[in-house]
């Protein structure tokens, strides 16, 4: 890999001695892998990944690769990541019940771990800029059967235009130079010139200012680079604790391996950078990644105060066409009542778009002005005086607690069904809906018609093991 003149120039002297050990683990090429577990699903005994070297930093984090094409990849258990990223979402303090927004969400590494964080509890948004990013995105939330995810497909400005100090927690894991991400994707470096991280660092502020006005009074921010321009780094943290005096630093715990911010980097030389992070990839088994951690000291405001204002409905034809019908709703109960008694969603707490049924908690904000992509846990699909559960529903589901009809598959029968196959089940089994479950992973619903499990597999995620 043959860096740019203007990059080693540059990176000599910022990290002087320390430059040519840093260049020469940009040119490693085996790099350690990392996984994660997710806490929103159980029984993680039978996850066939050895659990045998924990993450110190990550309670949830093991070092290890994973497949793409396993059970607990697509029963959504693991989550491959890399092994700094994983300390990202980490650092945010996550509580019960918040409203959390990941910013630049795609394709959902620190997402999928917030939802864990939540457990089903408060909301997390998902957003991301870009459509086929943002589709991507929705794909990794669905497997991680939360049921409190929105995928949003919104410009920060219009988000905040939107949704002024509705969230408690953000995270902005902002686009940047990518210098970080050398040695894994070597065509980084071809978009690299020496003015990149300047203006990237105009886009981070924009974005930042945006977040800032997102946030609630009292709420925190989490910023991340996969970056080592100072400017995309330290600059831009100094930049906002100096705009928004509110905003103050808080210390990251350094595990080892973890180097502290550079404050020399800083006009200002501001010595609070020292409690954000650098993970370096000469100290720590890991690519480049920055971390700031910072709190609005402003007071808390109540959530009354702090929800946004929805418009009255003026007439008639204004009304929502998001409301079940009595007739979608009698169909929805019917399904629900057999086959997931535990599901007892409220009325208000479902909406319709189109032919498509979710659950979407009256509590949260209104989508009407907001581009989305999932809004809220796709339920099933109304079809022709029937209700169709979805893939998404059957992956949200714990199979022992929330499914009252499950047939247990093996692993060979698991492969059998992904690449789009039926199954052979009990002819004496009552044709209906059931929930396949492999070694209490819920796998996907099934119809089951005179002893054949028919594949209701989404056709885009079939594939051969
Ligand atoms: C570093 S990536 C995010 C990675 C993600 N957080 C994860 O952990 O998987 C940055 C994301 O920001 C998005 N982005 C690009 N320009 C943006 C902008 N102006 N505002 C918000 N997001 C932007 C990119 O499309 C990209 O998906």
């Amino acid at each position: 890999m043959k860096l740019p003149n203007e990059f080693i120039e540059k990176y000599t002297n910022l990290f002087g001695d320390e430059a040519a050990a840093f260049f020469a683990s940009l040119q490693e090429d085996v790099v350690e892998k990392g996984f994660r577990l997710n806490p929103l699903k159980n029984q993680f005994e039978n996850v066939s990944y050895s659990l045998a070297e924990p993450v110190p930093y990550v309670p949830t984090g093991y070092y290890g690769n994973v497949s793409g094409k396993s059970l607990e990849h697509q029963t959504g258990y693991v989550y491959s990541q890399d092994l700094s990223a994983m300390y990202v979402a980490e650092v945010l303090d996550i509580e019960p019940g918040d409203r959390v927004l990941d910013l630049c969400a795609a394709p959902g590494g620190k997402s999928t771990q917030l939802a864990g964080k939540l457990n089903d509890t408060g909301l997390l948004v998902s957003n991301e800029i870009n459509l086929k990013r943002a589709k991507i995105l929705a794909e990794n939330m669905e497997r991680t059967g939360a049921k409190n995810v929105v995928v949003l497909n919104e410009n920060p400005a219009n988000l905040a235009k939107h949704l002024p100090g509705y969230f408690d927690k953000i995270i902005v894991d902002a686009p940047c130079s990518g210098e970080g991400m050398f040695r894994k994707d070597h065509n980084a470096i071809d978009y690299w010139h020496q003015d990149y991280p300047a203006e990237c660092a105009l886009r981070q502020r924009d974005i930042l200012q945006d977040a800032v006005k997102l946030l609630a009074p009292g709420g925190q921010l989490v910023y991340s680079t996969c970056t080592f321009a100072p400017e995309e780094d330290e600059q831009i943290i100094d930049w906002l604790v100096t705009s928004y005096p509110d905003f103050e630093i808080l210390p990251i715990e350094k595990y080892p391996g973890m180097d502290q911010g550079i404050p020399a980097v800083t006009q200002d030389q501001n010595l609070e950078l020292e409690k954000t992070v650098r993970l370096m990839p000469h100290h720590f088994k890991g690519e480049g990644h920055y971390i700031a951690k910072l709190q609005d000291t402003r007071t808390k405001t109540s959530d009354v105060v702090k929800s946004p204002k929805v418009k009255k409905k003026k007439n008639k034809k204004q009304q929502d066409k998001t409301v079940l019908s009595k007739e979608e709703y009698q169909l929805w109960q019917a399904f629900q009542s057999e086959v997931v008694p535990a599901l007892a969603y409220a009325q208000q707490d479902l909406k319709v778009y189109g032919s498509y049924l979710y659950y979407y908690s009256k509590n949260w904000f209104s989508l009407d002005q907001l581009k989305f992509v999932r809004p809220g846990l796709l339920l099933g699909t109304f079809k022709k005086n029937r209700f169709e559960p979805s893939y998404s529903l059957a992956v949200a589901l714990n199979p022992t607690t929330e499914c009252a009809k499950t047939i247990t598959i093996t692993r060979e029968e698991w492969a059998t069904y992904v690449s789009g196959n039926v199954i052979n089940v009990s002819r004496d089994l009552p044709n209906g809906w059931y929930l396949l479950e492999c070694e209490g992973k819920a796998v996907s619903f099934t119809k089951v018609v005179q002893g054949v499990a028919k594949n209701f597999f989404p056709k885009g995620l079939r594939f051969n093991v």
